[in-house]
């Protein structure tokens, strides 16, 4: 198996006062990628922040990788600004797209790599199609709005059917991961894992952000 086991920090939860601080804190941690989530108050229930922030933050952070997580009805209008502002991987969801396709290569034209979401509804089959041109797929463990809620281990079929179907792919889990969870995520073959307010909100993230790539690894041997 070629993928590798990452850890990126959503940091939703953290301080955005103070996002610069608290994006370079995680990254010193050893965070591998910053998970930046993007809400709009129409895809889902909630709102965060746009192309401007992410920009601010690019500024502040050259080199890291940043993924943004766009919960947002409309993706193909913020391809050109996020990727002027330093994004790397854009991860959109399917669900309110009609040419994912089209929206994919737009992406791709501007840059970025493609990461290709789910919500919890959204059976795995709407997915399969367009593995070809995804970077990423991004299998949600919560309904996409908020932090901080609890771990849906009910998806980790998903996990196991892509992994078992696609053994180099780089598939992602976003939502209630941490400690008490990652073995669940690992076991079933999740490589990239986002994790909010269990690595914003520990003691010691270095450990939390270790312990965590370790028991992906493990699993990835
Ligand atoms: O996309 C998200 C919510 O829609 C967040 O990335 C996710 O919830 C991470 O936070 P936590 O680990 O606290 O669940
Ligand atoms: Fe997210």
């Amino acid at each position: 198996m070629s993928v590798k086991a990452k850890i990126g920090p959503s940091i939703l939860n953290a301080d955005l006062a103070n996002l610069a601080a608290e994006s370079q804190k995680l990254l010193d941690n050893g965070a591998d990628y910053l998970h930046l989530d993007v809400m709009d108050g129409n895809f889902v229930p909630n709102l965060t922040f746009g192309h401007p922030m992410v920009k601010s933050l690019r500024n502040k952070i050259k080199t890291a990788f940043f993924e943004t997580h766009m919960m947002v009805q409309n993706p193909e209008q913020w391809i050109s600004p996020m990727a002027d502002a330093g994004v790397n991987l854009y991860t959109f969801h399917i669900e309110p797209v009609a040419d994912v396709c089209k929206v994919s290569r737009l992406v791709q034209e501007a840059g970025m790599k493609v990461g290709l979401a789910i919500k919890p509804g959204t059976k795995v089959e709407d997915l399969e199609k367009y593995i070809s041109i995804a970077d990423v797929v991004l299998v949600m463990t919560v309904e996409p709005g908020f932090g901080g809620q609890s771990f849906m281990a009910d998806m980790m079929p998903k996990v196991e059917w892509l992994r078992q179907n696609y053994p180099n792919l780089d598939i992602e889990v976003d939502g209630g991961v941490g400690p008490k969870t990652i073995a669940c995520c690992a076991k079933s073959g999740a490589n990239m894992i986002v994790s909010g307010t269990a690595v914003v909100g520990a003691t010691d993230q270095r450990q939390v952000i270790r312990e965590m790539r370790d028991v992906v690894q493990s699993y990835l041997k």
